[in-house]
């Protein structure tokens, strides 16, 4: 199985859009973005519709504690992403402080693995996006795929999720899906315009699905 997280949402349509698609988690982005949203703004979208089964993941990028939880403390979030430098103690802090599942975005670079396991025990799962200069991430710009199984391995051992980001669109994701990823985290490649769009999603989702049925990939 691979679970699928619909990122960035920043509208009640995106929201209502990303609820009606077939996404096991949905992403808001509580940092500088053009995809920030406000709590306030995520519990009115949220309260038009029912979850169902779908998980809410908060997206962050160094914020403090007290920053992290006086969102958590607003929204029904499964999951906090950390997309910065935060180091291994202070996702330990967030952990503590939230008492939910936290991941790590890690962006990949020639050091990236190494970087990983510096969060075995305390990251409950990671995001593995891109290194871009001057953005911590939503960039729509995909790494070398073919570091993709080191990064799962490495989750594998940890005995935690690891979803892939970074620049996956219709497009593209096949070739994503031949290195079997626990997840796909998507953000620019299910929008046009700056909004959320039905028919990216189901391309997403029929090619995800008939992917996995014929029984391809390379785990
Ligand atoms: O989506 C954003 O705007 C964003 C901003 C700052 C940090 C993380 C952000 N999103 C994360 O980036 C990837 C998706 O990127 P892409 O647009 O599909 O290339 C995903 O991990 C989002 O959670």
């Amino acid at each position: 199985m691979v679970r699928l997280k619909y990122c960035g949402n920043r509208s009640a349509d995106d929201v209502q859009v990303a609820l009606a698609s077939g996404a096991d988690y949905l992403g808001f982005i509580f940092t500088e973005s053009k995809r920030n949203v406000s709590p306030e703004e995520v519990k009115r979208w949220l309260a038009l519709a029912s979850l169902g089964d779908k998980q809410l993941v908060g997206v962050f990028v160094n914020a403090s504690v007290d920053q992290i939880a006086s969102v958590t403390e607003q929204l029904p979030l499964h999951v906090v992403q950390c997309h910065g430098h935060e180091t291994p103690a202070e996702l330990a802090v967030v952990k503590e402080a939230t008492r939910l599942s936290v991941w790590k975005a890690i962006h990949h670079d020639d050091g990236a693995l190494e970087t990983m396991k510096q969060y075995a025990g305390v990251a409950d799962g990671y995001v593995v996006d891109s290194r871009v200069a001057g953005a911590w991430g939503g960039t729509g710009v995909s790494f070398d795929w073919e570091a993709v199984p080191r990064y799962l391995e490495e989750a594998a051992r940890q005995g935690v999720p690891c979803f892939i980001a970074g620049g996956i669109t219709p497009d593209n994701i096949e070739r994503l899906l031949a290195y079997r990823p626990d997840g796909i985290d998507i953000s620019s490649g299910i929008e046009t315009d700056g909004r959320k769009d039905p028919a990216k999603m189901k391309q997403i989702e029929e090619k995800t699905k008939q992917y996995l049925a014929v029984g391809k990939g390379a785990k």
